[in-house]
């Protein structure tokens, strides 16, 4: 490794994970990785299927068997339960939401708050649609309007860092761009480190790209630089590049990008 991160210069970064690896049973799932999330702004984590992204949020947060060290705000938390892994700010949101289906939206929300003084006026703020069906069963919700609950039970708590998995996924286009906006909105109050394959949403909303492949990370460096470069998608993500879109997107914390030898 030749180029050190921005984040890595001037040590602002909220999470530092230092040669993490982690299994699920008998498989080795995530071997060696290495990543910071900034703090402030959106970092993807890129990759084919089945490279390790969902694993290597589920062992920032303990809750596969994990190796490796794991800093938030410096403090190292790899040895922590994850109930006081979130509770020192790590919020998540996982692929499949796991809204409580047969609880109002508002007794979902409840549920989510950990802080004495839960921020509703922001929830309120970003999600208006979610609150106006504050009495509804939230599992008769649309798809991108549970994400949206998913979302806003994360923002209730004061977070240092949102963990945020492929939250678009399976949703309508449509959808998926109201997601982006509060996904958006979201990272103005707090970091998001976020795992997403729709590169559309990944190019509008984040300044630096991690890349997995195999359980490892490939490569790190700006975001757009890499999303806009058709050869190196290619390479490293296995799809033909997407059009950009018209968003404008806050400028990288990264100066350069590396590449990781497999
Ligand atoms: N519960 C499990 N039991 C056994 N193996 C698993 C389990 N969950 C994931 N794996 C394996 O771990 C590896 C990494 O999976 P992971 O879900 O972390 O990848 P991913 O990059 O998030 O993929 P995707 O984009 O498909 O969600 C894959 O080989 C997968 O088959």
């Amino acid at each position: 490794m030749t180029d050190r991160t921005a984040a890595e210069q001037s040590g602002r970064s909220v999470l530092r994970v230092r040669h993490l690896s982690a299994h699920i049973g008998s498989q080795q799932v995530v071997e060696d990785v290495s990543l910071e999330v900034p703090e402030r702004g959106v970092t993807a984590l890129l990759g084919r299927n089945g490279v390790g992204k969902t694993s290597t949020i589920k062992a920032v947060l303990g809750l596969i068997g994990r190796a490796g060290e794991v800093e938030l705000d410096g403090e190292r938390i790899e040895t922590l339960p994850t109930h006081r892994i979130v509770r020192r700010g790590v919020g998540y949101v996982p692929e499949d939401r796991e809204v409580f289906g047969s609880l109002t939206v508002e007794q979902n929300l409840r549920l989510a708050e950990r802080d004495a003084h839960p921020r509703r006026d922001l929830v309120a703020d970003l999600f208006p649609d979610i609150m106006a069906r504050s009495g509804q069963a939230a599992g008769t919700l649309s798809g991108g309007q549970q994400q949206m609950v998913a979302l806003a039970r994360a923002l209730l708590n004061d977070n240092r860092l949102l963990l945020v998995d492929e939250p678009t996924k399976g949703l309508s286009p449509k959808l998926v761009e109201e997601v982006a906006d509060a996904l958006e909105r979201a990272a103005q109050v707090v970091p998001i480190l976020l795992v997403e394959q729709n590169l559309a949403v990944a190019r509008r909303l984040a300044t630096d790209a991690v890349v997995m492949a195999g359980g490892r990370v490939v490569h790190t460096g700006d975001a757009r630089a890499l999303l806009d470069d058709e050869e190196r998608v290619v390479n490293l993500l296995g799809v033909g590049a997407e059009p950009a879109p018209s968003h404008g997107r806050p400028p990288s914390t990264h100066q350069s990008h590396q590449e990781v030898p497999s």
